[in-house]
């Protein structure tokens, strides 16, 4: 039976060379679902996948992970084609607006720490967020909650009795316990959106674990390591992309200090396809599996340990099932035609 497959976030970066590495493994026996925020790209990627796998299943998915009704309704389209979803990578994300610190970049440079900067980017990148038009922050909606809906509505379709599905989050080494509050879990206050979003998709991850085991539903966190994507380029935005290329020599060597330099997204996408040809319940919880890349160009993942608790974990899972249940009060009386009020008070 052909398993099948969904990607946010599929049209480019990691997602598209995940999708391009899931094909080139079983072309055939896959039905593989892009879900993508636009169409347009969404075409060009299913194409240039049709084109190295002509007789490949591929289907697409209109869905904006940052628009809670737009998730509703995409998952609402899955229910209606498939009985069943064996594997859901949440992969979609953003950084939007970041402000790359210089000095502590120099700062870091010259310091014991310079390997785990090049790695984790700590101290040295901040993010202005935005808000969503249901009055969500940008960041924690497009990365996590949108994601957690998704989640919550493909329920039927992930538990079923005497079968296991995967539930895969591209996460990141720059999520920093240090950036998340449980008092502010959307990061309204503060300047490291992003981290904060990521740390808490690692805990979210153990928390649906602890929900979802008995019912035969495993979720599993990744970190790409640092890959050449449009995020990245959008860092240094005065920077064309070509002179990044001029600096892959440098990144090259960098790579012999951290293997975390994965560089390419076909590298990047390595334990997001590692974790999908093992058997889930045999993976680790409080693990996050690393892509990496050796000074030679070898591919590997590792499992690492991370620093999260059960009982944190408990509480944001409660936290995001309360923010649920206020986001579908707020969209049902503005349905209504009841006067809304914004979620911001959330
Ligand atoms: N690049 C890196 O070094 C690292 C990346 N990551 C993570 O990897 C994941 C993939 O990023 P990467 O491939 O690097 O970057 P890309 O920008 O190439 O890919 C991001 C993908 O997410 C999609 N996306 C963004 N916002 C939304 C939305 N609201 N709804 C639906 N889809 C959306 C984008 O669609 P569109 O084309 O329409 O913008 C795009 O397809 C992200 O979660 C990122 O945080 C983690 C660690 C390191
Ligand atoms: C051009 C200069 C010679 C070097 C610039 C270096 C920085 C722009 C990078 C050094 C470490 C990088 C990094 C990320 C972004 C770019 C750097 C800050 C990430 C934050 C990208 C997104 C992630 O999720 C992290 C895992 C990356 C960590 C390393």
């Amino acid at each position: 039976m052909s398993k099948v497959v969904l990607v946010t976030g599929a049209n480019s970066g990691i997602g598209l060379a995940l999708c391009e590495r899931l094909l080139s493994h079983d072309a055939e026996g896959l039905q593989l679902c892009l879900a993508c925020r636009n169409m347009q790209r969404a075409q060009a990627a299913r194409s240039a996948l049709l084109a190295s796998h002509p007789r490949a299943q591929v289907a697409l998915l209109q869905m904006d992970t940052s628009s809670i009704s737009s998730v509703i309704a995409a998952a609402q389209e899955v229910k209606l084609r498939y009985n069943r979803l064996d594997c859901l990578y949440l992969n979609a994300g953003i950084m939007p607006n970041p402000q790359f610190d210089i000095r502590a970049f120099f700062r870091g440079l010259f310091s014991s720490r310079v390997v785990s900067m090049f790695a984790t980017a700590e101290g040295i990148l901040t993010q202005k967020d935005g808000l969503t038009a249901d009055g969500l922050q940008e960041v924690f909606t497009t990365n996590l909650f949108g994601h957690f809906v998704l989640v919550r509505e493909l329920e039927p379709l992930l538990c079923h009795a005497g079968l296991t599905s995967q539930l895969i989050w591209t996460s990141s080494s720059n999520a920093h316990r240090s950036a998340f509050s449980m008092g502010d879990i959307q990061h309204r206050r503060g300047t490291q959106p992003y981290s904060s979003s990521k740390y808490a998709s690692d805990l979210l991850s153990l928390a649906l674990n602890t929900h979802y085991n008995k019912r035969g539903l495993y979720s599993s966190v990744i970190c790409p390591g640092f890959v050449m994507t449009s995020l990245t380029y959008g860092i240094l935005p005065s920077f064309p992309t070509f002179l990044w290329t001029l600096f892959m020599p440098i990144f090259w060597l960098i790579r012999i200090l951290t293997n975390t330099f994965t560089l390419t997204p076909y590298n990047g996408a390595e334990a997001l396809f590692w974790l999908f040809k093992q058997k889930p319940e045999s993976l680790d919880p409080q693990a996050k599996y690393h892509s990496l890349t050796s000074g030679l160009g070898r591919n590997y993942t590792q499992a690492r340990r991370m620093d999260v608790d059960l009982h944190t974990s408990q509480d944001l899972f409660e936290k995001l099932l309360q923010l649920e249940t206020e986001v579908d009060r707020v969209c049902s009386s503005a349905a209504d035609g009841r006067t809304a009020y914004s979620t911001t008070c959330l």
